[in-house]
C-alpha cells in the first residue's frame, strides 16, 4: 500500500442506491470506514442494512451510486471479486453447508485451517473437531465459524452483521474483544448490531440507515443511544412501560411440571415448574443444555431420563407433532427451520391456524386472513415483499416465527432467544405481546442470549448451568450480576434453596 492509499478510507460508499422490483431497499445509502476503525451500521428491521452489506461485498449489483476501496472507483461485480479487494463478510444467516463436514466446507471456501482453527479457540469453542457435520453444529457454533472463517482470510475490511445475535454471553464477550482487535491491529469493520451495549463497547462511529437512506453518522459517546433511536425511528421511542404487579402468585396445578430431564451428553437433571399465565426465563451461558431442553420439549429429540407432565398428564414426546398436540408451540432460535422459505408471509403465519381448522373440511378464509392481519399488525412486519418469506429481511423474518403463535391460541409457547435480529422498538412490542399472552393464561418458557429482557418479560428466572438448573429466581432479586454469577456456577443460598424445592417431585 502507498503513503497515500494509507491515509484514505478503507471503504467509501457514497448515495448508493438499490431496488428489488417495486421495493426501494436502497435510496441513497452512505458510509465510509477507516483504517483501525470500527463502524456500527444501526436501523430498524427493514432500513436496508444488510442489502447494504451485500452490495459492498459482491453479493448484489448496485443501481447507482459510488464505492471506493483505498480511494479507487470500485464495481464489486461478484463476492469473489469483493474477496480479492479485502472486503469479507459474515452474513445474518450461517454459510457453512450443513450436509458437510467442516474439513470439506474449508476446502471448498478455500479456507487454511490451521489460522481458521487458532481463530476458533481464540472464540471460546475449544472442542470442535474438523469431522464435525455442520448441520448437527448448534447455531452459535456455526456463527463463531463462519467468524473464523473470515478472519482467517485476513480481511481489510469485515462486515458483521448481527454477529452476536445467536450467541451466549459469554462467546459475545470473546468476539467482542476480537473484533475491536481486528480494528486495533489497523484494519477496518463494520458492524451491524441492534445491541446498543456491544455498540458502545467497541465501535467508534455509528452510521444510521431509514428507510434506505444514511441519515446520520455520528461518534459514540455517553447519551448518544437516544439520538441514534431518534433517527433510526424518525422519531423518540417513549419509554418502556414498567411492569405493573410484578410477579403473579403461582398456585395450583402447574401447566408443565419437569423433573429430572437429561438428554444426551448436555442436558443432566433439570427440574421446574411453569404455571398459567407465567413467564418463566431461561438464562445459560453457551452449550449448557438449554437447546437440549428445548428440543425434547418440543419433541425434536428424545429424553434419555426424567419426566414431563402437562396438566397433571404425563407425556412422552417420540415427534413434533406430539409435542404440538399436546400444546406446546417451539419457536426456534433457527429460524431457518421455522419457515417455509419460499412460502408467503401469510402462509406461514397461518401454518398452525389452518392445520387444525382443515379437519373441519373448508378453511374459513375470513377468520384466517383476519388473524393473520392482526398478527402482521401486532408485530409490525414489513410486507413489502410479503410474497416470499425468504425476500424479507432478517429481522422481519424472525418476527413471522413468532407471528405464527400470535396468530393461533396458543397455550404453552417455548421460545427460544425470540429477538433474535429485532430492532429495538419491535423487542419491546414482543416483550409486550408476550405479557399479554401471559394475561391470557397462556405459559411461557423463554430462553434469551441478552440478559436485559429477562426483567422486561419475566416472571421468574431458571438458571441452568452444566446441564442443570443451579438457580431459581423471582424477577426482582434476579440483576445480571446474580444472573451472570449463576450461569457460571456461582449461585446464592437462596437460589439453591429454590432449586430444592422444585426438585421435590
Ligand atoms: N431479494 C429480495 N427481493 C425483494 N425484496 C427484498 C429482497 N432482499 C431484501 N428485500 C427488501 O429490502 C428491504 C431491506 O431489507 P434488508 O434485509 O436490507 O433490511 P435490514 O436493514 O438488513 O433489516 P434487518 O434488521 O431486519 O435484518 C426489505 O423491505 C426487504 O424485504
Amino acid at each position: 500500500m502507498t503513503q497515500a492509499e494509507a491515509g484514505l478510507p478503507a471503504l467509501d460508499a457514497q448515495g448508493v442506491s438499490k431496488r428489488f422490483g417495486a421495493v426501494v431497499a436502497l435510496r441513497d445509502a452512505a458510509l465510509t470506514v477507516r483504517r483501525g476503525e470500527v463502524v456500527a451500521l444501526m436501523g430498524a428491521n427493514g432500513a436496508g442494512k444488510s442489502t447494504f452489506v451485500k452490495i459492498l461485498t459482491g453479493a448484489l449489483r448496485r443501481d447507482g451510486g459510488d464505492v471506493r476501496i483505498r480511494g479507487q472507483d470500485t464495481h464489486l461485480a461478484s463476492p469473489a471479486g469483493a474477496r480479492a479487494a479485502g472486503l469479507i463478510p459474515v452474513y445474518q444467516e450461517p454459510s457453512l453447508i450443513r450436509d458437510l463436514d467442516v474439513a470439506d466446507n474449508l476446502r471448498l471456501g478455500r479456507t487454511p485451517a490451521d489460522p481458521f482453527l487458532h481463530w476458533v479457540r481464540e472464540l471460546g469453542i475449544p472442542d470442535l473437531r474438523l469431522d464435525d457435520r455442520a448441520g448437527d453444529l448448534p447455531l452459535a457454533t456455526l456463527r463463531v465459524l463462519d467468524l473464523a472463517r473470515a478472519l482467517a482470510a485476513e480481511p481489510d475490511v469485515l462486515m458483521l452483521d448481527e454477529m452476536t445475535a445467536a450467541l451466549p454471553t459469554d462467546l459475545v464477550e470473546r468476539v467482542l474483544r476480537v473484533v475491536r482487535g481486528q480494528a486495533d491491529g489497523g484494519r477496518a469493520v463494520i458492524y451491524i448490531s441492534h445491541r446498543f451495549a456491544e455498540i458502545a463497547q467497541i465501535c467508534d462511529r455509528a452510521t444510521v440507515l431509514r428507510d434506505g437512506a444514511t441519515v446520520g453518522d455520528l461518534p459514540i459517546e455517553p447519551g448518544v443511544e437516544d439520538r441514534v433511536v431518534e433517527l433510526m425511528l424518525g422519531a423518540a421511542l417513549t419509554p418502556a412501560a414498567a411492569r405493573d404487579g410484578g410477579p403473579r402468585a403461582m398456585t395450583g396445578e402447574p401447566r408443565l411440571h419437569v423433573r429430572g430431564l437429561s438428554s444426551g451428553a448436555r442436558l443432566a437433571d433439570v427440574s421446574f415448574d411453569l404455571h398459567r399465565g407465567e413467564v418463566l426465563g431461561v438464562v445459560a451461558l453457551e452449550g449448557q443444555g438449554q437447546d437440549e431442553l428445548f428440543e425434547v420439549l418440543a419433541g425434536q429429540r428424545r429424553a434419555s431420563g426424567g419426566t414431563i407432565e402437562i396438566e397433571g398428564r404425563p407425556q412422552r414426546f417420540r415427534h413434533p407433532a406430539d409435542a404440538i398436540a399436546a400444546g406446546l408451540s417451539f419457536v426456534p432460535g433457527d429460524r431457518a427451520d421455522a419457515l417455509l422459505m419460499v412460502r408467503s408471509v401469510r402462509e406461514n403465519i397461518a401454518l398452525p391456524i389452518l392445520a387444525p381448522l382443515r379437519r373441519w373440511g373448508a378453511i374459513p378464509m375470513r377468520t384466517e386472513g383476519a388473524r393473520v392481519a392482526s398478527a402482521i399488525e401486532r408485530l409490525q412486519i414489513d410486507t413489502r415483499a410479503q410474497g416470499e418469506v425468504r425476500r424479507l429481511s432478517g429481522g422481519n423474518q424472525q418476527k413471522v416465527t413468532i407471528g405464527r403463535w400470535v396468530a393461533g391460541e396458543v397455550r404453552t409457547l417455548l421460545l427460544f432467544d425470540p429477538t433474535r435480529g429485532i430492532d429495538v422498538r419491535t423487542k419491546r412490542q414482543i416483550y409486550g405481546l408476550v405479557r399479554d399472552l401471559a394475561d391470557q393464561g397462556a405459559s411461557i418458557l423463554y430462553y434469551t442470549s441478552e440478559l436485559p429482557e429477562i426483567p422486561q418479560a419475566c416472571d421468574r428466572v431458571v438458571v441452568i448451568f452444566n446441564g442443570r438448573v443451579v438457580e431459581i429466581l423471582d424477577v426482582a432479586e434476579a440483576t445480571e450480576e446474580r444472573l451472570m454469577r449463576a450461569a457460571y456456577g456461582l449461585t446464592s443460598p437462596e437460589g439453591r434453596r429454590a432449586v430444592a424445592g422444585a426438585g421435590r417431585a
